[in-house]
Order: C-alpha cells, then sequence, then structure tokens
C-alpha cells in the first residue's frame, strides 16, 4: 500500500472556539498537528496579551491526556486596540500574530475594524516589533459581487497597506482567487497566504449540487473552477510564500442548516488527509511536506517540527456526525469515502 511519511505539520488558521465546543474538536487537531495559529473570533474576542494568556490556557487544559499540543495566540484587532498592546504582545512569546477583520466581513467579526486606517497606529507597532498581521481580505461593501470580495479588497486595501507598511509581515488568509494567488507570489517575501484544504478540493458548483449545501458555505466563498486551479498551482509551486491553514471553523448543525445559515466548514477531522487527496490529484504529493510542515514555521521565525506523520492510502468513512457540547457538528465529507488515512 502507498503510504508517505512528512515532518509533523502544523496548521496556520485554525477556529478551535471555547468550552465544550473547543473540548469537542481539539483532539482532531491535536492528533495531527503539533502547533496552530488560533484565530481570536470568539464572543466576546481575543483583544489582549492577557485574554489570550487565559485562552491557551483553556486550550492546554483541553488537550487530551498523552498528546501534545502548542496553541500559538493571536489578538483580535478593534478600533480600540491600543498601539502599546503590540510590545506587550511580543513580550509575552505566546502572541504569534495579530488579527484583521473587516467589521462584518465574517463569523464574529462585528468589533472589527470598519477601517483598516484605524488600524494604523498598531500596525505601525507591529511593523516595528516584527509582529505579522493576518487579514481576512474581503471588502463588506454590499455593492461588490461576493465573489469579488477578495479581488477587490487586494486593490482597495490591501496595496495601499502594503504601500503604507513596506516592511509588516502579512498573511493573506485563507486565499480563494487567482488575483490572491498571483499578488501574494509576486510580492516580496514579507507576505505570504494560507490556503485551505477545501479551496483546494472545490469550487462554488459544490454548493449547490443537487440543491442547497450548507456545509459548503463558508467565507470567502467557494469560487470558480479557474480559481480553484490557481490555488492549486500556488500551493503545489513550491513556493514557500503558500502555506497550510486549514480555517476548520465549527458550527452547530442547525445553524448551518438554517433559512439564514453561518459560514464556516469543519475539516480538523480529516485535516491533512484532504490536503494529501488534494496534492495527489495535482501529482504533487512531493511538494506537500514544505507546504504543511516548513513553509508557514519559517514564515513565523518557528523551529520546524522534529516528528513525523504517516498517511497512508487507504480509504475510511468520515464520521456523518461529531458531538460538539450539547449539539452535532457535521464535518466535510460526512458520511463519504476518504481516499487518505493517518497513521
Ligand atoms: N471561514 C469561515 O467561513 N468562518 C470562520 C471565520 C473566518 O475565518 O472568516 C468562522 O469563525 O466560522
Ligand atoms: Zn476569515
Ligand atoms: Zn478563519
Amino acid at each position: 500500500m502507498q503510504s508517505i511519511t512528512i515532518t509533523r505539520p502544523d496548521d496556520w488558521h485554525l477556529h478551535l472556539r471555547d468550552g465544550e465546543t473547543l473540548r469537542a474538536v481539539l483532539p482532531d487537531t491535536a492528533r495531527r498537528f503539533a502547533r496552530a495559529i488560533v484565530m481570536p473570533n470568539l464572543k466576546p474576542p481575543v483583544r489582549t496579551t492577557e485574554d489570550a494568556r487565559a485562552y491557551r490556557d483553556r486550550i492546554l487544559a483541553a488537550v487530551p491526556a498523552g498528546m501534545q499540543f502548542e496553541p500559538l495566540m493571536t489578538l483580535y484587532l478593534t478600533n480600540n486596540t491600543e498601539p502599546a498592546e503590540i510590545a506587550r504582545a511580543k513580550a509575552s512569546g505566546i502572541v504569534h500574530a495579530v488579527k484583521y477583520y473587516p467589521a462584518g466581513a465574517t463569523t464574529n467579526s462585528d468589533m472589527g475594524l470598519t477601517d483598516l486606517t484605524n488600524g494604523y497606529a498598531v500596525i505601525a507597532e507591529m511593523e516595528k516589533h516584527g509582529m505579522p498581521l493576518l487579514v481576512h481580505g474581503e471588502v463588506t461593501d454590499p455593492s461588490v459581487d461576493i465573489f469579488d470580495r477578495e479581488a477587490v479588497f487586494i486593490e482597495r486595501h490591501l496595496i495601499p497597506l502594503t504601500q503604507a507598511f513596506p516592511a509588516l509581515k502579512i498573511v493573506l488568509e485563507h486565499i480563494t482567487t487567482q488575483q490572491g494567488a498571483e499578488f501574494v507570489a509576486n510580492a516580496p517575501a514579507n507576505i505570504a497566504a494560507t490556503i485551505t484544504a477545501h479551496h483546494l478540493l472545490y469550487n462554488r458548483n459544490a454548493m449547490f449540487q443537487g440543491g442547497i449545501r450548507p456545509h459548503y458555505y463558508c467565507l470567502p466563498i467557494l469560487k470558480r473552477e479557474q480559481h480553484r486551479l490557481a490555488l492549486v498551482k500556488a500551493a503545489t509551486s513550491g513556493s514557500v510564500k503558500f502555506f497550510l491553514g486549514t480555517d476548520s471553523a465549527p458550527h452547530p448543525k442547525n445553524a448551518k442548516e438554517s433559512a439564514c445559515g453561518c459560514a464556516g466548514m469543519y475539516t480538523a477531522h480529516a485535516a491533512i488527509e484532504l490536503y494529501a487527496e488534494a496534492f495527489e490529484k495535482a501529482n504533487a504529493l512531493d511538494k506537500l511536506e514544505a507546504f504543511a510542515s516548513f513553509n508557514g514555521a519559517d514564515f513565523y521565525g518557528l523551529p520546524r517540527n522534529t516528528d513525523t506523520v504517516t498517511l497512508a492510502k487507504e480509504s475510511w468513512l468520515a464520521p456523518a456526525e461529531i458531538s460538539f457540547g450539547a449539539d452535532k457538528l457535521i464535518p466535510l465529507r460526512a458520511g463519504e469515502q476518504l481516499g487518505w488515512r493517518i497513521v
């Protein structure tokens, strides 16, 4: 049977939530990944180094016995973030980035910046301290078509940001378009991007196959095939600017299967397996290790992991549902076959 062994990967974009839902999902990630950049969009968000420290302690307390997992914390940039918070965050050694959500762009983004320039005093400190800015890159202008929101964000906000702060480390999170992939590929070394497994595997038809499929709804929304192909090309190109970020984003089943369902796909139960599938389809399994296990660590200035994981080409059934506190969670490929299994 075919198998591959790679350095243990890290997940550079993950939603772990909190409380009993944190305890429900964390084992899936800890089984596969050594570390993860943990998104701060809790309610209320993780705004200060002290919030991050407390959240980190709750995550560590939820790691199952016998597993090793290191949460890499982030702060949520608000209109009220103090520039002085950045030096505190840097000195803590536990905060690795600051996340920018345009207000209203996605799940729990209502405390985000109403205008990116409101964050410029804080961002100046980040540039000075080498603290990466993680960007949810979509405009919120309701007159912009939902499928164009990433491309318009790059033109209207990201290019001016890079001109104002040329040395700022930026990760354009969960890129979904050819424009996103090309912008990052052509940018200087301080600008990188994460790519999800679902954006490598699916185009927007997946949301409408035989009817409306809420479990394929996430933000940024799945795009046309042309864009999926551009993401596959970027991820498998060997460029060090692209790395793994699942954006696994669990929501209760009834919040997804609703007249106004929320955005987010849960992929942590099969994360590295789904990436293996995407890389295999592109005939690029030899590029998986750098994408999953080297490029992100190098960009963040962290050591690469030293242990390994092995994936076997062996089919298994994804669970039909996962218990999620008092609710249920429907994972990607629920009840369907997966072609790679973690050994
Ligand atoms: N990706 C999503 O669709 N949802 C994320 C938020 C985000 O990453 O934008 C979530 O927190 O649910
Ligand atoms: Zn996002
Ligand atoms: Zn996310």
